[in-house]
C-alpha cells in the first residue's frame, strides 16, 4: 500500500485505501457505475441481507467507490468510519434522524446554516424533539442548558455565516458529563485545518458540496465517526429514513478533489488573510469576522484549535445593507452566487439568501444582521481579487 497512517496528510487523501497493482495497474481507482451487485447464488445473496460474509447487494447500502472515499475521508478526519451521501443536508439529517426520538432533546449553537435551523426548528421539532439554541460561545449557558434528555449537541466551528468559533474540546467535555453525542459540522475548515473528533467530538458532518469536492460541480455530504454509530446511520438514517446516496460519479469527483485539498486550502487560507486585513482597513467596514483577526472574539480559540484560519470571511459596512448591494453590485470578478469552497471566490448576502429561512427576530437573535456579507475567497491570482474587492468596497462609501 503506496500509503500508511503515518504518512503526511497530502499522501493519505492521494493514496490512502488505493493500490493500483490490485486494479490492472489503473492509476485512477475504477468508478462503480452500477445500482446493483450479482451475487454468485442464492443462499449468498440471502447472506448478504443478513450480514453475513463480505460483498455488495445495492449502491444505497454500500458500492467500492463510495467505500474508497468513505476510508479516505474517515482516515483524513482521524475517524474510525465514514458515510458520505448526496448532500451535506443528507449527511447532517441521516445522522440527526437516527439519534433522536421523540422526547429526546438536541441543543444547538446559536448560529447555524439556514436550512440546517430549519430542520431542526421545522423538521425534527414536528416530531417531538426539543431544539434548545443556546450561545455554545459561553460555557455556563451551555452547562445549564445540559439535562439527561440531552442526546446531541450539535454546532458548526467556524459557524456560517458569522464566523462565530466554538471551543470544541470544552463542549465534549461538558456533553459527555450528561452523556450527549457532540456533532461538529467541519463543513469551513475540513480535516486539514481542523479535526474534531481528535478534539473529543463523536461525529462529524460535511457539506462536501465546498472545499472537500472544491470545484462547484457536484453537491454530497459526509459523517465520520466511530464505526457503531456509523453503522446504525448507514442502515437507518441513509437506508431507510433520507435515502440521500451519492452517485459513483461524484464520489470519484470528490476523490479527485481530495488530491488537491491541501494545496488548495493552503491558498485558500492566504488569500483570506490578505483580504481580511484589505477589508478591515477600508473606511466603508464596520466590522470583519475572520478568526484569523486579533478582533474576533474567539481568536484565542481559533488559534488552539484551528492550524489555519480557513478562506470565508463575514463583514458589515457601515452603510448596512443598501451599502452591501452596492458593493457586491460593483464587483467585477467575484461572482455573486450562495455555496461556498470553490476555485471561484463567491459573494453573497446571508439575511436574503442563505439565511432566508430565519424570520428577521430569529436572525435578530442569533446574529446574523441584514447588513453581513459572506465571502469564499476563492483561488484567482490574489492581486486580482485585492483589487476587485477594493475597487467595489470604495462603491459602499
Ligand atoms: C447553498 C449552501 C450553503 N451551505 C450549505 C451547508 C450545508 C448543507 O450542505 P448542502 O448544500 O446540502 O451540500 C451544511 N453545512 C454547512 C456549514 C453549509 O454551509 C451556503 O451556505 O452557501
Amino acid at each position: 500500500m503506496p500509503s500508511s497512517p503515518k504518512s503526511g496528510f497530502a499522501t493519505r487523501a492521494i493514496h490512502h485505501g488505493y493500490d493500483p497493482m490490485e486494479h490492472n495497474g489503473a492509476l485512477v481507482p475504477p468508478v462503480y457505475m452500477t445500482s446493483t451487485f450479482a451475487f454468485p447464488d442464492a443462499a449468498t445473496g440471502g447472506q448478504r441481507f443478513a450480514g453475513e460474509g463480505k460483498g455488495y447487494i445495492y449502491t444505497r447500502l454500500g458500492n467500492p467507490t463510495l467505500n474508497l472515499l468513505e476510508n479516505r475521508l474517515a482516515v483524513l478526519e482521524g475517524g474510525e468510519a465514514a458515510l458520505v451521501t448526496s448532500s451535506g443536508m443528507g449527511a447532517i439529517t441521516s445522522a440527526l434522524w437516527t439519534l433522536v426520538q421523540p422526547g429526546d432533546e438536541v441543543i444547538v449553537d446559536k448560529t447555524l446554516y439556514g436550512c440546517t435551523f430549519s430542520f431542526l426548528r421545522h423538521g425534527l421539532a414536528r416530531f417531538g424533539v426539543t431544539v434548545t439554541h443556546v450561545d455554545l460561545t459561553d460555557g455556563a449557558a451551555l452547562d445549564a442548558a445540559l439535562s439527561a434528555k440531552t442526546r446531541v449537541v450539535y454546532f458548526e466551528s467556524p459557524a456560517n455565516p458569522n464566523m462565530r468559533v466554538v471551543d470544541i474540546a470544552a463542549v465534549s467535555v461538558a456533553a459527555h458529563r450528561v452523556g450527549a453525542l457532540v456533532m461538529v459540522d467541519n463543513t469551513y475548515c475540513t480535516p486539514l485545518l481542523q479535526r474534531p473528533l481528535e478534539l473529543g467530538a463523536d461525529l462529524v458532518v460535511h457539506s462536501a458540496t465546498k472545499y472537500l469536492g472544491g470545484h462547484g460541480d457536484l453537491t454530497a455530504g459526509a459523517v465520520i465517526g466511530g464505526v457503531e454509530l456509523l453503522g446504525r446511520i448507514r442502515m437507518v438514517g441513509l437506508k431507510d429514513m433520507t435515502g440521500a446516496v451519492l452517485s459513483a460519479a461524484d464520489a470519484n469527483l470528490i476523490l479527485r478533489g481530495l488530491k488537491t485539498l491541501e494545496l488548495r486550502m493552503e491558498r485558500h487560507c492566504a488569500t483570506a488573510r490578505l483580504a481580511a486585513d484589505l477589508i478591515a482597513a477600508h473606511p466603508a467596514v464596520k466590522t470583519v469576522h475572520f478568526p484569523g483577526l486579533p478582533s474576533h472574539p474567539q481568536h484565542a480559540v481559533a488559534k488552539r484549535q484551528m492550524s489555519d484560519f480557513g478562506g470565508m470571511i463575514a463583514f458589515e459596512l457601515h452603510d448596512g445593507y443598501s451599502g452591501g448591494l452596492r458593493f457586491m453590485d460593483a464587483l467585477r470578478l467575484v461572482t455573486r452566487a450562495v455555496s461556498l469552497g470553490d476555485a471561484e471566490t463567491l459573494v453573497q448576502h446571508p439575511a436574503s439568501m442563505t439565511h432566508s429561512t430565519y424570520s428577521p427576530e430569529e436572525r435578530a437573535m442569533y446574529g446574523i444582521s441584514d447588513g453581513l456579507v459572506r465571502l469564499s475567497i476563492g483561488l484567482e491570482t490574489p492581486a486580482d481579487l485585492l483589487a476587485d474587492l477594493s475597487q467595489a468596497l470604495d462603491h459602499a462609501l
